[in-house]
């Protein structure tokens, strides 16, 4: 998160190549955001989405299309109604100002894209089918209707709320990713990024059917996994992390066990290695 708001203070963040490379969209192209909406700071932060948001929009980005994801897991559940209230404000400001600017579909995070370590690919095709193809089982008009409504149903929470889009007045979706579109993952944090971003950028994608494969620019907020250089563009650079203690171990000779339940692989591999996650010395 340090990182991300170092960059979007001194203004470097627009500067990068990771931003010029989506700006390139800007002209003809929508610049689609997608992900948690939440200022649990975990995964993301919803200020540094404002600040992107209006950021890209002072910088050519006409039309902006959010795809949100609900968090209650790091938050307060419920407290999804409050944010979605926050980023509508500011795109109201923005249409004002000309800029098309809305939400075009959500999920709750468990539900909706964040898997991880592949645990299970049916959550993040969800996400797919929502937000690149524009279809989900649930149709709203605006996203507060759509948390609102999903909420009230029996036992129904933030993190498992199901796929909705929104759709215009003829129920059209408003925001599906089309060729010659822009794409930010805005997670900082990688682990429940990695699976959506290789099926926005590897070519021989198997794990579920993406149906239809648009041709965009895409960046994450940061690069998710650096030995798969994933994704290859980014708009903050990753730090270079050195002499972790497990390379310390290593080096002197001392084996190391680490094990986990599948969904925390990363907390005893990359997490404590510097974002590595193979072996720094298999002997
Ligand atoms: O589930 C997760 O992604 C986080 C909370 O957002 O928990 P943990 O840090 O334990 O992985």
């Amino acid at each position: 998160a340090k990182l991300v708001d170092a960059a979007l203070a001194s203004g470097k963040i627009w500067e990068d190549e990771g931003f010029n490379y989506i700006k390139e969209s800007f002209d003809k192209g929508t610049l689609h955001l997608i992900g948690l909406l939440s200022d649990g700071g975990v995964h993301s932060r919803l200020d540094q989405v404002q600040l992107i948001v209006k950021g890209a929009s002072e910088r050519g980005a006409k039309r902006i299309r959010l795809h949100i994801l609900t968090d209650g897991r790091d938050v307060l559940d419920g407290s999804s109604v409050g944010f979605i209230e926050t980023i509508e404000k500011d795109l109201a400001q923005l249409r004002e100002q000309g800029v098309d600017a809305r939400i075009a579909s959500g999920g709750g995070r468990m539900y909706v894209t964040m898997d991880r370590y592949e645990n299970d690919w049916s959550v993040v095709k969800r996400g797919w089918d929502a937000q690149v193809l524009g279809e989900a089982p649930h149709k709203f008009q605006n996203a507060l209707e759509a948390v609102k409504t999903l909420r009230a149903e029996p036992k129904a929470n933030d993190q498992y709320l199901p796929p909705f889009v929104i759709v215009d007045e003829s129920g059209k979706s408003v925001g599906p990713i089309v060729d010659g579109d822009a794409v930010v993952t805005f997670n900082f944090r990688a682990d429940r990024m990695v699976m959506l971003a290789k099926a926005l950028e590897f070519p021989d994608f198997d794990k579920f059917d993406r149906v239809r494969v648009p041709k965009i620019k895409y960046a994450g907020m940061l690069q998710y996994d650096g030995e798969l250089k994933l994704p290859s563009k980014y708009l903050v650079s990753p730090p270079l992390i050195e002499r972790t203690s497990g390379e310390y171990l290593v080096k002197n000779g001392v084996r190391t066990f680490a094990c986990s339940e599948t969904v925390k692989f990363g907390h005893v591999t990359f997490f404590w290695n510097g974002n590595r996650s193979g072996y720094f010395d298999e002997t």
